[in-house]
């Protein structure tokens, strides 16, 4: 599915850390085929996590997917990952496939998968950093529906924070030194409307 065409198909938003953006993953009809089946074939759940000692929704629905092994720490709650969706295990050899070519190989065994019903729903200020995802971690996110900006903010505040606008059918790679450099959330929107979005990881067995 990949040709030297992708190659025009890349944007650098950051080199420094690398930050990449991707249109046009799937194509028309199997981007909205996957957003149409993710939405009705999975198990979406609204887990509460432990924040200063109160529980609290999460203010958005979430899956686990992944290798058997993959858990998944954070907020103090444990997530054990449900077996591979075929199309969402397609998704990531294509993403996989992406990559090499670009020439930044690396493999993924898990996935977060976020279900925003509309613009209320969202996720906090946050990195990407937690023990399991190793030291530098490359972080694949694909976008499904409603376009919404991700919003970044350097850690050590050098530089003015700024938006990622990420399209339907858009990868977002957040290269090494991303989730060290750089916090990231998906902030409420006044916007109608679905949005899917998957983050690939791979996760080491602590
Ligand atoms: O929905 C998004 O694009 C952001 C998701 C995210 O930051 C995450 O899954 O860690
Ligand atoms: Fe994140």
């Amino acid at each position: 599915m990949t040709s030297a065409n992708d190659n025009g198909r890349w944007q650098a938003l950051l080199d420094d850390p690398p930050l990449w953006r991707f249109q046009g993953v799937l194509g028309d009809r199997g981007s909205q085929q996957l957003l149409a089946r993710l939405d009705t074939e999975l198990p979406w759940q609204r887990p509460s996590l432990r924040l200063y000692g109160r529980d609290h929704s999460i203010p958005r629905r979430q899956v686990w997917m992944g290798d058997p092994h993959t858990r998944y720490r954070y907020s103090g709650q444990e997530f054990q990952p449900i077996p591979w969706h075929p199309s969402v295990e397609g998704l990531r050899l294509h993403i996989e496939a992406l990559l090499e070519e670009k020439g930044s190989p690396v493999r993924f065994n898990s996935v977060l998968l976020n279900r925003y019903a509309d613009g209320n729903e969202r996720m906090g200020w946050h990195s990407d950093d937690e023990p399991e995802l190793g030291p530098d971690p490359l972080i694949a996110a694909v976008s499904l529906g409603v376009e919404r900006p991700l919003r970044m903010r350097w850690r050590d505040r050098h530089a003015p924070a700024f938006n990622v606008w990420l399209p339907h059918d858009s990868l977002l790679v957040m290269g090494p030194g991303t989730q060290q450099r750089l916090q990231h959330a998906l902030l409420p929107r006044r916007l109608p409307g679905l949005r899917i979005s998957l983050t690939f990881r791979w996760i080491t067995p602590l």
